[in-house]
């Protein structure tokens, strides 16, 4: 192997320390620490999972958690109610509602009721519009993850051809949004894209984001590309469950420049991001200065 590995652990951690002392700095202005709601509805294993790390980082860094599990019959009226509640309470800066909702519950209108400004997630049609716009608002977490790792391994993108493949709403949109922010020149590809295998070949910078295991391959990818791979799926291989992303890591590390391993690369970057979210969301809600978070 040959290209240098992106530590999102370690990145993320850093990241920690620099966020507790701006929580800090907060409750000592405020009076309370910035708060952070999660709402689970069900009880889907995966999603406990996520969601009682998310409670525990807001802990650690010195934030309020408040953790609301409801049972998987819940009605979209129980739910949006729930919501409701949370926008008016002044302790709770930031909301996330844990995501896939299990049928029948919508939601999109779920999303749609969340006050923008805890809108931590950056999923709300407003936080969408004003990562178009150009204008200052909350980001996905997990592009914001992603783009952090990028700023620290490459310095400036100006002028670098990065792909982005996957269209989500929750990660390749916005990803694609921020990268051209940064003046990328921008390709989104996606399951009907045709020829990916050249598209990936031109790009210096590529980010997997389609949710199938290993499915881009290391011949792919451009030597010297820097490749952030989003991407955990579950597989079963010699009879072991191992956690693996979208690229096919071992090939395309003989060619990458930089890559992120999975796990460690931008999972604890996500978790990272929303915990840097709350923090913003919760200054700007109490009109105090964002602190400056980049190492
Ligand atoms: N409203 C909403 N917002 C989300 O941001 C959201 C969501 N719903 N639903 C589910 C996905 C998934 N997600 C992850 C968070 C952390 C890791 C993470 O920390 N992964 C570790 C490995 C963890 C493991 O071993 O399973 C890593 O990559 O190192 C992964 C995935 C956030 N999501
Ligand atoms: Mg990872």
């Amino acid at each position: 192997m040959t290209a240098h590995l992106i530590d999102g652990k370690a990145f993320a951690a850093g990241l920690g320390d620099r966020i507790a002392a701006g929580a800090s700095d907060f409750a000592a202005r405020t009076g309370r620490a910035p708060g952070l709601a999660v709402v689970l509805v069900g009880t889907d294993p995966a999603s406990e999972i996520y969601v009682r790390s998310k409670g525990r980082m807001a802990r650690k860094l010195g934030m309020e958690s408040f953790e609301h599990r409801l049972p998987a019959d819940t009605t979209q009226e129980e739910l949006l109610a729930l919501v409701a509640g949370l926008n008016a309470d002044a302790a709770v800066d930031g909301i996330l509602v844990q995501l896939p909702l299990p049928s029948p519950l919508d939601s999109r209108a779920v999303i749609e009721a969340i006050d923008p400004g805890k809108d931590v997630d950056g999923l709300h049609p407003l936080s969408a519009g004003h990562l178009v716009a150009g204008l200052p608002g909350l980001v996905s977490c997990t592009p914001l993850g992603c783009l952090m790792l990028l700023r620290e391994t490459l310095g400036s993108l100006a002028g670098l051809d990065a792909i982005v493949i996957g269209r989500s709403i929750l990660v390749g949109k916005p990803m694609a949004q921020l990268l051209l922010a940064e003046n990328c020149t921008v390709t989104m590809a996606h399951s009907r894209s045709r020829d990916l295998p050249e598209k990936v070949a031109r790009a210096d910078i590529v980010v997997a984001a389609v949710g199938q295991a290993e499915m881009i391959r290391g011949e792919w990818i451009k030597p010297g590309a820097t490749v952030i791979d989003v991407g955990t799926s579950r597989v079963l291989r010699d009879g072991r469950t191992l956690l693996v992303g979208d690229v096919d890591f071992a090939a395309a590390a003989e060619r990458a420049r930089a890559i992120t391993p999975v796990p460690g690369g931008v999972g604890p970057m996500t978790i990272m991001s929303l915990m840097h979210n709350t923090l913003v969301a919760a200054c700007r809600r109490r009109g105090l200065p964002v602190p400056d978070l980049d190492g």
